[in-house]
């Protein structure tokens, strides 16, 4: 199994190589080379088992032997022991033909534990071999960078920066982030919002200098291995609901686009998915794109559902190296149109095989109030305001196939907004008790390059 890079320059990689070096060094993701299909048996056959064993059969055959198979299913076990529900990732109906697939009951309580909490165990277990030390820095809207901290905190030979942008994160979300003592966590606020801060890690990536140096690693869906993890939910709710004898559909809340990315790369696998929805808070930018075909940046604005406040969605650029059949060049040329006007034109063959994949829909903040008030009301289940943008737009995408929402956070991490739709205040589970209590440890940054490069230097002692 290779992987090879969305630009087409780098050398193609294994996967202990692709998931340990993050951006690939033409600036282009890493991808499979070819998408291992599963049969409609061995399909069939994961009805009913336990998720972790799901884990084991669905990304088994993207490792290339990295690991073998005893150790893989340890890792994976290790992985998911510290969810708080036996099925780790739980479904419940909302209403006639329309599930909800509860991603939230891991550590940090968002659906990046799933994939964390694994890569946490993987990259540990490459880095035994190696005795090597890593310094990882992460982008964050909110979610990632807690779910990093908590998979890789107090590790002797990890370092683990995250940025958030200051004042655009929930205040559950900061206190995961500052709160950790472990003096290998270093919570980074910086002025800018979550675009800034992960071009500002894209472009550690590309300084090679500075990459080499401190060994850089990356955990946001930039890593292969962070998508593989989350395409194991989409075939789990899928058998769960009668594929591959019948077709279900999928609405995914998106900002970065890995989560839907997954589902895509579940389809390839042979998963017969019948629509992959993507569902937009009001920074729209791919709803607008899938439905004009232009893909342009118009500045984030802040909303009540903060974790999908991106316009520049990163994995976007793994479905159009897809779409455009492999050419890196196009790639390429769309990614620096991008960067240096804010914007391309996908090519007319391009945008129809991404709508044929994918459908969209947005989600404005009064909708998204409406539908927390309303899911209470008519089902019991509180939303989160992200997951909550999902099933409104899921509700009009509803067919003949089942439709699944991923609810990709619990509502607790967002109590303000959900106070506001409902009244109701959701409480911190028992873990999180004293969240509040906890002294916090943070540093402002500006949104620049060489200042962020200095202090992790000095920060790692490198
Ligand atoms: C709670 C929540 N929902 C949805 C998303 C969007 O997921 P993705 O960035 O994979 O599109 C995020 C951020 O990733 C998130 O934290
Ligand atoms: N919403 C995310 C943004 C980063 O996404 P990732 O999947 O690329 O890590 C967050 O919560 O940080």
């Amino acid at each position: 199994m290779r992987y090879i890079s969305t630009r087409g320059q780098a050398p193609a990689l294994g996967f202990g190589e692709a998931m340990m070096t993050g951006l690939a060094r033409d600036g282009g993701l890493y991808l499979p080379e070819t998408v291992p299909q599963l049969t409609a048996d061995q399909i069939a056959a994961l009805a009913g088992l336990r998720y972790e064993e799901i884990a084991f059969r669905v990304m088994r055959p993207f490792l290339g032997g990295f690991f073998g198979d005893d150790e893989f299913r340890g890792l994976i076990a290790a992985a998911y022991k510290g969810f708080h529900h036996a099925a780790r990732a739980p479904m419940v109906q909302l209403g006639e033909n329309h599930f909800l697939l509860e991603l939230f009951h891991g550590p940090t309580l968002a659906f990046k534990d799933f994939a964390m909490q694994l890569i946490g165990q993987m990259m540990q277990a490459a880095l035994a071999r190696t005795g090597e030390r890593i310094t990882i820095v992460g982008a964050t809207s909110g979610d990632t960078g807690s779910a990093a901290i908590e998979a890789f905190r107090g590790l002797k030979n990890v370092d683990v920066f995250i940025l958030f942008p200051h004042g655009r994160v929930s205040d559950v979300q900061r206190r995961q982030m500052t709160t950790p003592s472990e003096q290998n966590v270093h919570a980074l606020a910086i002025e800018g919002d979550f675009d800034d801060a992960q071009a500002r890690l894209k472009d550690m990536f590309n300084d090679f200098a500075f990459r080499d140096r401190v060994r850089l690693a990356g955990v946001n869906s930039i890593n292969w291995a962070r998508v593989l993890a989350q395409v194991v939910y989409y075939f789990s709710s899928a058998t769960a609901l009668g594929a591959p004898h019948r077709k279900v559909s999928f609405t995914v809340p998106t900002g970065n686009f890995g989560d839907i990315f997954a589902g895509h790369i579940a389809k390839q696998m042979g998963l017969p998915i019948d629509r992959l929805v993507i569902a937009t808070n009001q920074n729209d930018i791919l709803h607008r794109a899938l439905t004009t075909g232009d893909y342009r940046t118009d500045g984030v604005r802040p909303s009540i559902s903060p974790s999908m406040d991106i316009q520049v969605s990163s994995n976007f650029e793994r479905a159009l190296f897809l779409a455009l059949g492999g050419d890196g060049a196009a790639v390429t040329r769309l990614m620096d149109g991008l960067k240096q006007s804010g914007g391309f034109t996908i090519p007319a063959p391009a945008l129809a095989a991404l709508q044929s994949v994918f459908a969209s829909g947005r989600c404005s903040e009064d909708e998204t109030r409406a539908t927390i008030a309303a899911t209470l009301a008519a089902t019991g289940e509180l939303l989160c305001p992200h997951s909550a943008v999902g099933v409104k737009v899921a509700q009009e995408h509803l067919g003949a196939s089942p439709m699944i929402t991923l609810a990709t956070a619990h509502p607790a991490k967002f109590p303000d907004a959900v106070q506001a739709a409902t009244g109701l205040r959701p409480g911190l589970p028992p873990h999180m008790a004293n969240l509040f209590d906890r002294p916090e440890r943070q540093t402002v940054v500006p949104n620049d390059l060489t200042a962020l490069e200095t202090l992790i230097l000095e920060r790692a002692g490198l």
